[in-house]
């Protein structure tokens, strides 16, 4: 929409015009220094438990690329490290910078990653609704990874997705599990933050993985293999063709962060 966006006139440095919490104390991204983290040894590990996941669609909200999921039930949820209760899977979207090797939204040490993956959850033990949960200080749990440096490939179906679905379009993405996108990495930094775009609620416990994943061709042909029938339909009206093979019988596990 108009509302904001990442321009000169709509970006994150007038944002608190219409959002004044932009000024609040629990904002984010933050840059993270790892030396000054402290360690927390009541932090257990954080479990995903994707394998019943459901994606529904896909679809272009003018900032971003989002798959939303059904999240009428505890079939995909997260849980441990810094939460104490279960968060369920609402949604997973990128963010990429246009220069295509700076997108990410938190750094470390300064540093940025090509781009950044969230996975949004919401405190549905609590809350009723996601609406809800979005403005309360322990409503939402978001999972960000680290995307490294993409080949020409990756970036290509990143922007062919993002370009190829009008905005405010949605095409069906069903049978799509994130857990081929996700590293086994046993280390994460945890905060109390923010929504990282509009309206900037100040609701989110954010668990941000450690080590960077290279999104290699493998994954994004993952992506495209179980979700093939949806990908497949975006893709070759764009001319991208996108070797893909199906990754069935992927085994599921909790994942141990
Ligand atoms: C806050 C919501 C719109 N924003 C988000 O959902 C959101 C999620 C994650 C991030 S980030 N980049 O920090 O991970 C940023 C924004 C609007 N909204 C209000 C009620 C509501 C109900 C269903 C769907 C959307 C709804
Ligand atoms: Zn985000």
């Amino acid at each position: 929409g108009n509302l904001w966006g990442y321009g000169k006139e709509d970006g994150p440095s007038v944002w608190h015009k219409n959002y004044p919490v932009a000024q609040g104390d629990r904002q984010s991204p933050i840059d993270i220094v790892p030396h000054q983290a402290s360690h927390d040894p009541s932090l257990g590990p954080v479990v995903l438990n994707y394998d019943q996941c459901t994606s529904i669609k896909i679809a272009n909200n003018g900032h971003s690329v989002v798959v939303e999921f059904d999240d009428s039930d505890d079939r995909s949820v997260i849980r441990g490290g810094p939460l104490d209760n279960p968060y369920r899977l609402k949604q997973f979207h990128f963010h990429w910078g246009v220069k295509g090797c700076h997108g990410s939204e938190h750094t470390v040490a300064g540093n940025s990653y090509a781009s950044e993956l969230h996975l949004v959850h919401w405190n549905a033990v609590k809350y009723t609704t996601f609406g809800e949960a979005a403005t309360a200080p322990d409503g939402l749990a978001v999972l960000g990874i680290f995307l490294q440096h993409h080949g020409r490939f990756v970036k290509a179906v990143f922007f062919f997705f993002f370009f190829f679905l009008l905005q405010g379009s949605a095409a069906d993405f069903k049978g799509f599990n994130p857990k081929c996108l996700l590293p086994s990495s046993l280390h994460y930094w945890t905060y109390l933050g923010s929504l990282t775009t509009p309206p900037l609620h100040e609701s989110v416990i954010w668990i941000v993985v450690k080590d960077p994943i290279t999104v290699s061709e493998k994954q994004v042909t993952c992506l495209a293999g179980s979700s093939e029938p949806a990908l497949g339909r975006l893709l070759p009206a764009s001319g991208l063709y996108l070797h893909t093979f199906l990754t069935q019988g992927l085994y599921t596990r909790n994942w141990e962060f």
